[in-house]
């Protein structure tokens, strides 16, 4: 194994062979520490340039010979300290500011957390993602949902430093070359949104870069993607949020947004310029309203490395943990096809899940149009408007499938528009999740119908983010439905004291189990495009790394202690599947042929030696 793993890293590096002489071996028998973060760098700077570059900045760490050969000495407090001490001073400095803001309003303390680490951001990369990595449980929820949004609603006032690109629409015309202002030569990943739908906090315009920042903080952070190859992006096209376009503070333009072909003409040039620059990234959409999210991902598949986050992360996630709620039942994965699932919401998220939940169930049926119509019979959706049936009027092509037939409705004593109370009564649902954006949805007496559910442990998956948006808490959803009820949140929530030494699991079902290992798997695999076995794939990977024993106790989805490992696993099972499907053209050293020939250890090991981590580099100044 160990010759393997050596093998490996060594057709990993990146194409200058020399630098195989760089290969470090770590303490730890079998595990390596990536050659990624030990390439030495080549500044043409020095001095206070260097401590002003947060990629290359480690302050009070330079060592005193590196402070001669840099031109630091005298430009920083004489204590040399290592990082470990840094990230102690860091912390306790914020654990002070808890307890000064501890009785104070309840949303200053995550926000002043954010400013703090974001200056950190700011001044010191390396230092940053390795206090984000190693304190992921405390910090996830303020660099990402449901703090995020927080920052996004509150962004002219905590601007500092701009951190991404901002397309606008008065760069028509400009993007190709207005690409090449970024610094790096290489980027990775990209995250673009248009702002108009983050979270479920509505258009944010402008302000909406937050959202994009927060997921390539996981991106780094969970995928080891290294951060000076990521890329945040805006696409600025207005805004219809009223209060926005009247606010004398907002940072993005005060016009209504484009619509229509010109909307799509800017997107279409973002798309060439990234391409033509960057032609290896992979393009995340994220948080596009729901009639542009679907529309862009159908244009954009099948000739770029994209993908939608909200429309095929949230439905990994969601499948995965449908599975892990069939599996908490005691009965095996094969039996998601019988589950009955009310999903309250019908954008992007919710459309997008029941798509692939009723795939996944077909294929398990045998994959025909008998084993289709099964599966969407399998559904029940309901949005703003109630129940949507094929009685309804205008019916949104996406929603359009999963409209219940007349035929269905006489018997189950369900009309057009039903509440989605009388549709769980009905119903009798195993599971009801929420994709509404509406916080309590999921009322005493929706909780209450589902104590009928013909499940042994309904399921209830309340995805709405941030925390206020979350169809129901999971202090409700066991109070009502007890011990065995399985739950999770799109935010996070403490699990429940229920007594008498019983706790109710309170899960988080969010994307960020899937998405960075799907980017990751793409860009190791090399595949020029992102096709539903891979997105299916990295779903199976999600519901089966949970362990029998934790599935039982009602623990469907892994801490977040455990992103590292698991987007490394869902990263394998994605190059896997591209080498299986043909689509894996390899990566750097690492060709298609070599690829293929990888075990599923292997491929484990490669995607482990190609995961950045915050180390901080040895820096080599030349002059030239
Ligand atoms: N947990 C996750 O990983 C995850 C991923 C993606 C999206 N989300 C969340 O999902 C939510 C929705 O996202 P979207 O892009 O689909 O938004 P969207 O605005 O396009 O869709 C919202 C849907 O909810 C419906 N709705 C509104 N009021 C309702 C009601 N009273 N009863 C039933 N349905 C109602 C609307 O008709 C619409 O179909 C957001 O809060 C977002 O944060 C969570
Ligand atoms: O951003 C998140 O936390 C999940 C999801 O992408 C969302 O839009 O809510
Ligand atoms: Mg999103």
């Amino acid at each position: 194994m160990a010759s393997i793993s050596r093998n490996l890293l060594r057709r990993s590096l990146a194409p200058g062979r020399g630098l195989r002489r760089l290969l470090v071996l770590s303490q730890h028998p079998r595990e390596y520490v990536t050659a990624e973060c030990h390439r030495p760098v080549v500044l043409h700077k020095r001095g206070p340039d260097i401590l002003h570059d947060p990629w290359f900045n480690r302050g009070t760490a330079f060592s005193m010979t590196e402070r001669d050969r840099l031109g630091l000495r005298g430009l920083l407090p004489p204590n040399v300290v290592s990082s470990q001490q840094q990230i102690d001073r860091f912390m306790l400095d914020l654990k002070r500011l808890q307890k000064y803001t501890r009785d104070g309003p309840s949303d200053t303390y995550p926000l002043a957390k954010w400013r703090i680490l974001n200056r950190l951001h700011d001044r010191n990369e390396t230092m940053y993602y390795k206090v984000l990595i190693d304190n992921i449980e405390e910090h996830a929820p303020i660099v990402y949902t449901p703090t995020v949004g927080l920052v996004c609603q509150n962004y002219s006032g905590l601007f500092r430093r701009p951190r991404g690109m901002y397309f606008s629409a008065e760069d028509r015309g400009e993007m190709m070359s207005m690409v090449y202002n970024w610094p790096a030569d290489q980027v990775d990943m990209i995250v673009v949104t248009d702002g108009s739908r983050i979270l479920g906090l509505g258009d944010l315009g402008v302000h909406g870069i937050g959202i994009a920042i927060g997921k390539l903080d996981l991106y780094v952070a969970a995928a080891g993607i290294n951060p000076q190859r990521v890329l945040p992006v805006m696409i600025d096209v207005g805004t219809n949020n009223e209060k926005l376009l009247k606010d004398p503070l907002y940072l993005g333009l005060q016009e209504h947004r484009l619509e229509g072909d010109e909307y799509v003409s800017i997107i279409d040039e973002f798309m060439e310029a990234v391409f033509t620059r960057w032609p290896n990234v992979i393009v995340q959409f994220e948080d596009f309203q729901s009639k542009w999210a679907f529309r862009l991902l159908q244009r954009y598949r099948k000739t770029y490395r994209m993908f939608n986050d909200d429309v095929q992360g949230t439905a990994g996630v969601a499948i995965a943990g449908l599975l892990g709620a069939v599996r908490a039942q005691g009965r095996p994965m094969i039996d998601f096809p019988k589950q009955r699932i009310v999903v309250a919401g019908a954008g992007s998220a919710g459309i997008g899940v029941v798509n692939a939940a009723s795939r996944t169930m077909a294929r398990m049926l045998g994959n025909n149009e008998v084993a289709f119509e099964s599966a969407r019979s399998q559904f029940w959706i309901v949005d703003a408007h109630g129940l949507i049936t094929e009685d309804r009027a205008d019916i949104d092509p996406d929603a359009r499938p999963f409209a219940r037939r007349k035929s269905e409705l006489g018997h189950q004593g369900l009309n057009e528009g039903a509440s989605l109370v009388e549709v769980v009564k009905k119903v009798k649902p195993d599971v009801i999740l929420g994709l509404s954006a509406v916080g309590g949805l999921f009322s005493k007496e929706v909780l209450e119908a589902l104590k009928d559910s013909s499940s042994s442990r309904p399921a209830i998956f309340a995805m709405s983010n941030p925390t206020k948006n979350a169809e129901c808490t999971p202090g409700e959803a066991f109070s009502i439905l007890g011990e065995k009820a399985i739950f999770a949140s799109g935010s996070p929530f403490h699990d429940v004291d229920l007594g008498d030494g019983k706790i109710g699991r309170s899960n988080q079902g969010n994307n960020m189990y899937l998405f960075p290992g799907i980017g990751l798997g793409t860009l190791l695999s090399g595949a020029r495009v992102i096709s539903d076995g891979m997105l299916q794939a990295a779903a199976e990977r999600l519901a089966s790394y949970m362990k029998e024993e934790e599935v039982l106790q009602g623990i469907i989805y892994p801490p977040i202690s455990r992103i590292r490992d698991i987007t490394k696993e869902v990263a394998a099972a994605v190059v896997r599947e591209a080498v299986a499907e043909d689509l894996a053209e390899g990566y750097r050293d690492m060709d298609a042929r070599e690829l293929a020939r990888l075990s599923e250890e292997e491929t484990i090991e490669y995607v482990k030696t190609n995961m950045w981590s915050p180390v901080y580099p040895t820096i080599i100044y030349k002059n030239d």
